[in-house]
């Protein structure tokens, strides 16, 4: 999110998380003022950013999430999981981990984070460390080997409404929809870079909420 009105819009829908890029090659670069949004965890999105920028964001902007969206090492998420869980924040904050998939991913990358991140988050891999805009073969996460729930992302658009509930329906091993958490939407449903279609997300919202319970 970039626009503090469209801010309000969107969570008018209450979401769960609201993401706002702190990426400076990003045409949704964030830099000016957050409203209050109850209810909605704020999540900041970071690029190879060093931990002491990260804090600095985390504290001005009261986040609740940090999405590292950088390639980030384990090394980095202990040094960072462990500056965040010293007492000066006001609430938890969040360590979402991305990992970018092609048509295959091999899953014992995710080993050296499983005690750091609180959440995997599988994005397409592409040219530019987010935002591309296409998705990648979701079958590939039938191989998911961990307990760790996941954000599911990567170029989710207003078409992918009916994939999404069968993903949701068909987690491998009936386990059902405990491992895929929640699904992370952006480029596909914007007018601009950071400003969201607040028609398109309600329709697409309700339509997940609606029928996958
Ligand atoms: O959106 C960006 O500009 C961006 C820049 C740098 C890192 C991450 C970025 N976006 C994140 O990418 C995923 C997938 O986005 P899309 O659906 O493919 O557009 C999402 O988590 C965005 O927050």
């Amino acid at each position: 999110m970039k626009y503090p009105d469209n801010m309000l819009a969107v969570a008018a829908l209450q979401p769960d998380y609201m993401g706002f890029i702190f990426y400076d090659r990003s045409p949704r670069y964030f830099e000016g003022e957050m409203p209050k949004l109850p209810g909605i965890k704020k999540t900041g999105v970071f690029v190879k950013a060093p931990v002491n920028d990260i804090l600095v964001k985390v504290r001005q902007h009261h986040l609740q999430a940090v999405q590292l969206h950088g390639g980030e090492s384990a090394e980095f998420c202990r040094e960072l999981a462990l500056a965040l869980s010293g007492d000066t924040f006001q609430s938890k904050v969040e360590l979402i981990k991305v990992f970018s998939m092609l048509d295959t991913f091999d899953f014992e990358q995710l080993k050296p984070f499983e005690d750091t991140a609180d959440y995997f988050l599988f994005d397409t891999k592409g040219k530019l460390p987010g935002g591309n805009g296409y998705t990648f073969d979701w079958r590939v996460l039938k191989n998911y080997p961990s307990k760790k729930p996941f954000f599911l992302s990567g170029g989710i658009g207003p078409e992918e409404a009916d994939k999404v509930l069968a993903f949701l329906e068909n987690q491998p091993d009936n386990r059902g929809t405990d491992y895929c958490y929640a699904i992370d939407v952006n480029s596909r449903f914007e007018i601009e870079p950071g400003l969201k279609n607040t028609e398109k997300l309600k329709e697409f919202k309700s339509k997940i909420s609606c029928q996958h319970q």
